[in-house]
């Protein structure tokens, strides 16, 4: 059983997407050998973690079938395990979940936290698998098979206070989650940037950090090469592109160690684990260990 306890350091979840529209590595790992060489290296670059999802979230995407999530990630998934690197499946639902555990995943990342299908929590619950519940809350019903996710971007009308409204829907999915037999300390949090959320909702989240930990769960925080960082680097109107925000990551996440992030979930594995080092190396004055 992984548990979830508390890490010397923040944790680094490395993206694996095994789809061919993610917003900024589609269907560059749609091949399972592709998928597992990449998964592998995120682990050879130190990964402690490994986050393997066949369904991309990004706003637009279309639903593929559960058969075909399933398909696209247990091959990669038991491969992975098999190398003894530590996986978790990205997926929300409850056949895939299912799936991926048999086939080795030891974490259940659902993006939905637990809304998207009535039967997650059972499944979690039973596995005593530790369970990341993203905050998401989309326009449409999530629990319905909507072939579109929307992403529709809550106006300022949407949370009158995002900090607060994004503590308390979670908190609220915790219970959920408890009701189902979740064990609490397998249970981690994420507050969702960039779902369905504003660049500013995005760093009014960041910003308050400290009060998402003091909820009393892990944080993890998935800021990777997402939209509201290529609006802050935009340059004369444009954005910059997924690629030029790995810098930008990194500083997100050194700034999410210093703030007691128990892990983050990046592309560049790396260059966060380097910035992970500098933020410890920081706050003990260079003490080692
Ligand atoms: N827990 C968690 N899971 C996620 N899965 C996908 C994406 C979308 O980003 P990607 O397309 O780069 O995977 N973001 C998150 C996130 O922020 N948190």
């Amino acid at each position: 059983m992984t548990t979830v306890g508390d890490p010397q350091r923040t944790l680094v979840m490395g993206v694996l997407n095994v789809t061919a529209d993610s917003f900024s590595d589609g269907g560059r790992y749609l091949n399972v050998d592709d998928a597992i060489r990449h998964g592998l290296a995120l682990a050879e670059a130190g990964a402690d973690i490994v986050d393997v999802g066949g369904e991309s979230t990004r706003p637009g995407a279309v639903r593929v079938d559960p058969g075909t999530e399933a398909q696209r990630v247990t091959p990669v998934i038991s491969a992975l395990a098999a190398h003894g690197v530590q996986v978790s499946v990205d997926t929300m639902r409850a056949s895939v979940a299912a799936a991926a555990l048999d086939a080795g995943a030891s974490i259940v990342n659902d993006v939905s936290g637990g809304r998207a299908d009535a039967d997650m929590g059972r499944v979690v619950a039973q596995s005593r698998a530790p369970w990341i519940l993203m905050h998401w809350r989309p326009a449409g019903d999530a629990s319905t098979e909507d072939r579109h996710f929307t992403h529709r971007v809550q106006d300022a009308g949407g949370y009158r206070d995002v900090v607060a409204e994004v503590s308390g829907e979670l908190l609220g999915q915790v219970d959920a989650a408890v009701a189902a037999g979740v064990d609490p300390d397998l249970i981690v949090l994420d507050p969702g940037l960039g779902f369905a959320k504003s660049s500013e909702q995005n760093w009014a989240l960041l910003h308050a950090l400290p009060t998402l930990v003091g909820l009393g769960f892990p944080v993890l925080i998935g800021a990777s090469r997402k939209r509201f960082l290529g609006a802050l680097l935009a340059a004369d109107g444009v954005d910059r592109p997924p690629a030029g925000r790995e810098v930008a990551t990194a500083a997100v996440s050194a700034l999410s160690a210093a703030g007691g992030a128990w892990g983050v979930r990046v592309h560049d594995v790396a260059a966060s684990r380097d910035a992970i080092e500098v933020a410890a190396a920081w706050r003990s004055g260079g003490q080692r260990g």
